[in-house]
This record gives C-alpha cells, sequence and structure tokens, in this order.
C-alpha cells in the first residue's frame, strides 16, 4: 500500500504537537512557512491578503506573510485583533508590516484565511462570515490555513457558512473534517505541509492498495470462491457476481432457485450448496435479496467469511447478532441507521461505534465513505466521483470487497481496497456512466 495520509483529530493533533521534540515555535514557523510555500506554487507571485485570526491560526498567518514578503510578494495582513495566545503573539512581533482590520481592508488577487483552525469553538459571527465571503467573492485564489473558518475540524460541519477554497494547506496531517461531508466538497485541493510531528496511523485517508499476487501454482480455489445468494431481485445479484469475478476472485458462484439473466458464462449457477464449504472464501448476501431473511439466516449458520449488503443489513435486527461472525458490513446512511439506530457524534465516531458493537468491519457509505474496524481503525475514503450516486454501484462495490476477501485478504483491508478501487474505477467510466459499466473498469 502506498503510504497512507494519518488522520488526526484535534485532540491527537494537541497530543502530536505536544510531543513535537522540535517544540511549538518552531512547528508554528514550519507551518507559517509551509503554506507560503504552497500557495506560492498554487498562485506564483500574485500579491495577496492574509487574514490573521486570535490564535495560533493567526499566528501561522503572520509567519506566512513574512516569508511570502522575503519571497519579493506583495502581502499585506488583516487581523481581528490582537493575538491572544503568546505563540501567535511572537509570530505577529516578526511580522513587520502593517496590520489592517479585516473589517475594512480591501481585497487582493490571492485571499489567505487564517481565522481560526482546529479551536473554532462556533459559528463565526454573522458581521465576520459575510466579510470572509465577500473577500473570498473578490479574490482570483482562495487558500485555507489548516481548514476553512467556519468547519468543526473532527465531524465537517459548517458551524457558519465560508467560501469555495481553491486551496486547503493542512499542517502536519490531514483532519477528519477534509474528509468528511459537507466541509470536504469546499475545500479545493488539499495538500499537507510537512511540520515534523510523529502522527498516529490509526486513522488514515485509504491509499492505493496493495493486492495479493497471483501464486505461479494458483487454481480457481486458491484464488478464492465467492459464493452469492441471490434473492429475490436477481439482477442486483448479476452485478455483484460479475463485479466479484472482474476483482480477481478465481471462481463465483450463485444459488438461486431461478435463471439469472446478464451473469458472466464463468460464474456458475447452483441450487441448493452447503455453506460450510471450507473452500468459500467469502459469502455475499443482500444484493437484491427483498423479503428472504432465511438466506440471512442461512449466511449466519455458516463459519465462513461474509459480506452483508443492501436489505440484508436491515435484517439483521441486532447489532449483537454479528460478535462472532467473520463479517464486511456496507451500508449506507438508511441502512445504517436501521441497524444501529440513531448514534451521537461524527459520522466517524458512528462508525467506529457500529464497528465495536457488531464486531464487523463497517463500510459506512456516502460521499464520504468511512471504513471502520471494531480495533479502532478508521480509513476514509479519498474523494470520488459524485456519479457514482446511481443505481447499482453498491452491489458493483459489495462484489469486488468481496473478491477481494476470498483472495485472502484480511476483512479490514479488502474492504479498504475495495473502496479505493471503486471510486478510481468510476473515475475511468466516466460523469455518464451507469453501475454496470464500472465492471469494465475494475
Ligand atoms: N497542529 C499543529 O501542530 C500546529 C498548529 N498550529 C495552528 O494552530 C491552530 C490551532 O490554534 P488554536 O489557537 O488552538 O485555535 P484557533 O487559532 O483556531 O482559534 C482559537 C481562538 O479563537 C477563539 N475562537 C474560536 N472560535 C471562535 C469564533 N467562532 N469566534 C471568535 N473567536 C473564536 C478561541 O477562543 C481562541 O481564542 C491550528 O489550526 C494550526 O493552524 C500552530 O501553528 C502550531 C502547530
Ligand atoms: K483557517
Amino acid at each position: 500500500m502506498n503510504e497512507a495520509r494519518p488522520i488526526l483529530s484535534v485532540a491527537a493533533m494537541r497530543d502530536a504537537e505536544a510531543a513535537a521534540p522540535c517544540g511549538l515555535t518552531e512547528l508554528m514557523e514550519r507551518a507559517g512557512r509551509g503554506l507560503a510555500e504552497a500557495t506560492c506554487r498554487f498562485a506564483g507571485p500574485m500579491p495577496a491578503l492574509i487574514l490573521c485570526g486570535p490564535g495560533n491560526n493567526g499566528g501561522d498567518g503572520y509567519v506566512a506573510a513574512r516569508c511570502l514578503a522575503e519571497r519579493g510578494i506583495a502581502v499585506r495582513v488583516a487581523a481581528l485583533g490582537e493575538p491572544t495566545s503568546d505563540l501567535a503573539r511572537a509570530a505577529r512581533q516578526h511580522w513587520e508590516g502593517p496590520v489592517e482590520r479585516v473589517e475594512n481592508c480591501s481585497p487582493a488577487p490571492v485571499l489567505i484565511d487564517c481565522l481560526f483552525g482546529t479551536g473554532l469553538k462556533r459559528g463565526l459571527d454573522p458581521s465576520l462570515h459575510e466579510r470572509l465571503l465577500s473577500l473570498a467573492q473578490e479574490s482570483h485564489l482562495a487558500v485555507a490555513a489548516d481548514l476553512p473558518s467556519g468547519v468543526d475540524a473532527d465531524s465537517g460541519a459548517l458551524l457558519s457558512p465560508i467560501p469555495d477554497y481553491h486551496l486547503t494547506v493542512a499542517f502536519g496531517a490531514l483532519k477528519p473534517a477534509h474528509r468528511l461531508m459537507p466541509a470536504m466538497t469546499q475545500m479545493g485541493r488539499v495538500v499537507v505541509a510537512n511540520i515534523g510531528i510523529e502522527a498516529d496511523r490509526r486513522w488514515f485517508e485509504i491509499g492505493t492498495p496493495a493486492l495479493p499476487a497471483v501464486r505461479p501454482d494458483a487454481h480457481k480455489y486458491s484464488r478464492g470462491l465467492v459464493h452469492c445468494l441471490a434473492g429475490e431481485m436477481p439482477g442486483a445479484m448479476a452485478l455483484s457476481a460479475s463485479a466479484a469475478a472482474r476483482s480477481g476472485a478465481g471462481y463465483v458462484r450463485v444459488s438461486t432457485s431461478r435463471p439469472i439473466a446478464g451473469l458472466p458464462r464463468s460464474v456458475v449457477e447452483v441450487g441448493d450448496a452447503r455453506l460450510d464449504d471450507p473452500r468459500i472464501g467469502c459469502i455475499l448476501v443482500g444484493p437484491g435479496l427483498g423479503h428472504l431473511p432465511q438466506l440471512l439466516t442461512l449466511a449466519l449458520t455458516s463459519n465462513r467469511p461474509k459480506v452483508i449488503d443492501a436489505e440484508a443489513i436491515s435484517l439483521v435486527g441486532d447489532p449483537a447478532r454479528l460478535r462472532g461472525q467473520d463479517a464486511i458490513l456496507t451500508p449506507h446512511a438508511g441502512e445504517f441507521e436501521r441497524l444501529f439506530g440513531t448514534l451521537s457524534g461524527s459520522k466517524a465516531d458512528q462508525a467506529l461505534a457500529a464497528a465495536e458493537a457488531s464486531g464487523a468491519v463497517i463500510v459506512f457509505k456516502g460521499a464520504d465513505t468511512l471504513v471502520a474496524a471494531p480495533d479502532g481503525r478508521l480509513g476514509f475514503a479519498p474523494p470520488a466521483p459524485a456519479w457514482l450516486a446511481t443505481a447499482g454501484t453498491g452491489d458493483v462495490l459489495a462484489g469486488m470487497i468481496a473478491a477481494l476477501r476470498a483472495r485472502g485478504m484480511a476483512a479490514f483491508d479488502a474492504a479498504c481496497a475495495g473502496v479505493w478501487l471503486h471510486g478510481r474505477a468510476a473515475e475511468h467510466a466516466g460523469p455518464d456512466m451507469i453501475a454496470d459499466d464500472l465492471l469494465e473498469h475494475l
């Protein structure tokens, strides 16, 4: 797997800052320098206006102003008032230029927002967010330092309206909001400035997967047998089974009571089949299931790994029923709520709570898909095209994950890999794709 980018909550970021051997002053210096560097690369030598807030996000702004001025860029600074933290006060003192007032400063081609970062506690006052929106509107490029001011770093919620940014420079590590809705869609390109902190890697952005190699002595069973349980609407399982076959499973079979149209000829249809067959690498139940709870019950009687998708998720009834199962669940928001109820906290908190309650790997789908493991690992999907939001793409994802699991990947790794490949397949398929088209890009 490519070096996955770590994601730190506000609390984890504070711990990492405190543990940094270089000290906080140097961290701020590196953050400000990284912001100036990224802005220059992105915007070139255009004149810039930096808005500085009272805390350390503002401190980064004063450092960036000094660095931009050293590069010969025409930079102005406007502040909300005097800095309130010692670090920011020191950074302010090292800025030798004038400091204007945010309320009445004039705009510039590049706007750099250093008003608030991870310390935001509530939405900006209406007059301030209006001012931010209008200064961004009058600029050519808007850059956010760490986070757009108005975004809750842990949940991705907008505490007050923000403009659309072209660039967001995260310091040290991504924060959950960089990969959560709705904030993630307004940040433009997100880059991480390395400031030399040691980041915990239990939460991370899902990166390019390392897929198991096909061994020279492979045969169809050793490459992974996926057993699909077709339900009342077998078209959905045709998509899943095709996706499993195209995702490298050695053998895909579907148990069904009637012929299924649209299956590749390599996928085998069977009547009754034993589900305790040790050759089964993964069972898939849910796509097109309809009201056949007995098929879920059947799947749960087997000790084989399983992917539980779609209607089957709601039919589980009680998350505790999954304890001891080697299961991956792939709910969208509605299915998630039907099984787990209304959980509190951010989407990240909810995904982790669901994984803990069920003992299963949870793929909590959406524009900001998360993969949560019961042991606390959490993968955040990199942004995927919005045109994935169409009927049947979930069936394809479930089939892909089942194949990767059957190929011997661990449940959490298979789920992360499936989510990543699904997003990239959609990029290749293009905006006019339907779910069937994804199969040609796996
Ligand atoms: N992560 C690192 O290693 C480093 C991060 N740095 C930067 O510091 C900010 C976080 O700084 P902090 O001082 O904790 O918070 P803020 O600057 O975001 O703001 C805190 C300040 O603002 C007040 N406040 C909060 N919300 C509001 C509001 N809606 N209206 C008015 N005032 C508000 C709050 O009470 C505080 O006084 C991080 O994002 C990085 O940019 C450092 O560079 C060091 C390294
Ligand atoms: K900011």
